[in-house]
């Protein structure tokens, strides 16, 4: 299996399973030592794989270049190792490659030393990095080359990067040249993409067999740039068997989950969704949520509005139903929903006290699967414990706002830990949280965590949400299950707006404009 995630987008290069675990460093560690003892294959062999796997990638960025010289900046741990196969290699093609050192020779071991032994037999260039005074020397050289391997660091990170390997990262990051980095970039920790004091800034990160979490979460993610995930030769065995909790939403993933449309149906067959949404001021929320149902497959959309905001959206929405939520209030809110294949709250609903016995009234009593978004959250965070009387599958869409609100957290403290405090969420009150944010995490309640890569900062806009919650009912309306409808929604909206961003940029593309994109992302992918 082999994929390359441009910054934001995943482009696959060949097809391989729909779930791709993400590790974190201790797990990468045991899934090599199970290669290595349980299926008996050398760690040497997959050193050697590793080594080659960035070499194909380094040949790549080199083709455009006039200057062909490579600095490869190595640790003295296994990452330096993968490090000394790469200048051999380059040495072997007769590339001029000078391999710097940084850390006490002596604790170089294992198959790094088998390695580092074979360039002084070939009496490869190695230069030690020692102290201050060899920094300046060090920075002079890096100049003079056309591209700089970070081999320094890997998933042995184990504390804050200061001295002499700060300072090798301070000129490697001014340099300005292209920077690959071996694994992950160095300083980065793979348990959860913080910096742990200073990071190699790289143009793209080469990372072996599966990603780790530092590769996949901000900052983590932004200090790799482009990322290539390179099959090293573990067996797939082995790395099935790890189990992790934590996945990527990869576009098979996605490709297997959207319905299949066939000849002989009608519009009962995609399903029945009803939104509530709206308020005075803010029926956009609901002509944004209920258009994107539609263009999504639902069937028959119903979208219950304040009666003042009717005329809007029947200029709005001529394909949908429209209702008035105080028809449904005084005639009963359940005779309204019971027919219904889904059921969305909250965007742009404002926090009346109508609105409220309304949540009330639809939590206690849906028996399909329900959507809680905006002020349904907003809402929801007054009496939380009303998630216990939930009889039916939830999805809560918050952002780290609305989670801070529903958790009691700060919104810093919510993005510190966004895979913890999605998980603990959806543990706790047993529903599907999707945490939007710089990549995006859903969780469910057995514990498992997906995190989605497509989207940019463009669509940090108004309605953005909205769409997503449409999303979510237009594909839960069909019969999707409620995890996987959250989870297509999530990839499906990103790339929509990444869509959006290369057609408008990032500063005016708008929440319509992620819609008019899904029909092709859509095609798209059904077409792969
Ligand atoms: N068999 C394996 O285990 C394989 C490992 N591979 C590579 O090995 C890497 C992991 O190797 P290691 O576990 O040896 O770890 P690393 O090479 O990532 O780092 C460990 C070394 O760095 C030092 N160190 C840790 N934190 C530091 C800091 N903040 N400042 C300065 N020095 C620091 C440690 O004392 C140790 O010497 C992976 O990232 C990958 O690149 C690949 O070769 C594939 C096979
Ligand atoms: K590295």
């Amino acid at each position: 299996m082999s994929y390359t995630v441009d910054f934001g987008k995943i482009i696959h290069i060949a097809k391989g399973g729909d779930i791709m675990q993400i590790l974190k460093n201790e797990e990468m560690r045991k899934l090599d030592e199970l290669a290595i003892h349980t299926y008996k294959i050398p760690g040497i062999i997959l050193m050697e794989n590793a080594g080659i796997s960035v070499v194909e990638e380094i040949e790549k960025c080199l083709i455009a270049k006039e200057n062909k010289k490579i600095a490869i900046i190595c640790g003295v741990g296994n990452n330096g190792g993968d490090g000394f196969v790469i200048a051999r290699h380059f040495l072997n093609k007769g590339i001029e490659v000078t391999t710097y050192i940084v850390g006490d020779f002596s604790n170089i071991k294992g198959d790094a030393k088998i390695n580092f032994d074979i360039l002084e037999k070939i009496k490869a260039p190695i230069v030690k990095l020692m102290d201050s005074k060899d920094i300046e020397e060090f920075e002079k050289d890096l100049s003079q080359h056309s591209i700089l391997i970070d081999a320094l660091l890997g998933t042995g990170l184990q504390r804050t990067v200061e001295g002499i390997m700060k300072e090798v990262i301070i000129k490697m990051n001014l340099s300005g040249k292209e920077i690959i980095a071996v694994d992950i970039p160095s300083g980065v920790n793979g348990n959860d993409g913080k910096v742990q004091g200073i990071a190699v800034k790289a143009t793209k990160t080469v990372t072996f067999q599966l990603p780790k979490i530092g590769n996949i979460l901000f900052p983590g993610s932004y200090y790799g740039g482009e990322l290539s995930i390179k099959n090293i030769g573990i067996p797939k065995k082995a790395v099935d068997s790890m189990q992790s909790k934590v996945h990527l939403i990869t576009e098979n993933m996605v490709q297997s989950i959207l319905p299949k449309r066939y000849a002989d149906t009608h519009k009962g067959s995609y399903g029945r969704a009803f939104i509530i949404a709206g308020s005075i001021g803010m029926s956009g929320a609901a002509i944004l949520a209920s258009k994107t149902a539609l263009k999504c497959g639902t069937g028959l959309l119903r979208t219950a509005v304040p009666n003042s905001l009717i005329p809007i959206l029947e200029n709005q929405l001529i394909e949908g139903i429209t209702l008035p939520l105080e028809e449904m209030l005084e005639k009963g809110i359940l005779d309204y929903i019971k027919e219904e294949n889904v059921i969305a709250i909250g965007p742009g609903c404002g926090r009346s006290q109508q609105f409220e016995e309304i949540l009330h009234t639809v939590v206690r009593n849906a028996t399909v699967p329900l959507v809680i978004d905006a002020d349904g959250l907003n809402m929801l965070a007054n009496n939380i414990s009303l998630l216990k009387d939930l009889k039916v599958p939830c999805i809560i869409t918050p952002h780290p706002g609305e989670m801070s609100r529903l958790t009691g957290l700060s919104i810093q403290e919510v993005n510190d830990h966004r895979l913890d405090i999605a998980r603990n969420f959806s543990e706790k009150w047993g529903v599907i949280t999707l945490l939007k944010g710089a990549r995006t995490v859903i969780a469910n309640p057995q514990g498992e965590v997906f995190i989605n890569r497509t989207g940019n900062p463009g669509m940090a806009t108004a309605g953005s949400g909205d769409v997503l919650t449409g999303m979510i009912t237009g594909l839960l309306s069909q019969g999707v299950e409620p995890l996987k409808a959250t989870m297509a929604a999530a990839y499906l909206h990103g790339t929509a707006g990444d869509r959006a961003a290369i057609r408008l940029g990032e500063y005016s593309m708008m929440a319509g404009d992620i819609i008019y994109e899904i029909p092709t992302v859509i095609q798209e992918i059904m077409k792969k």
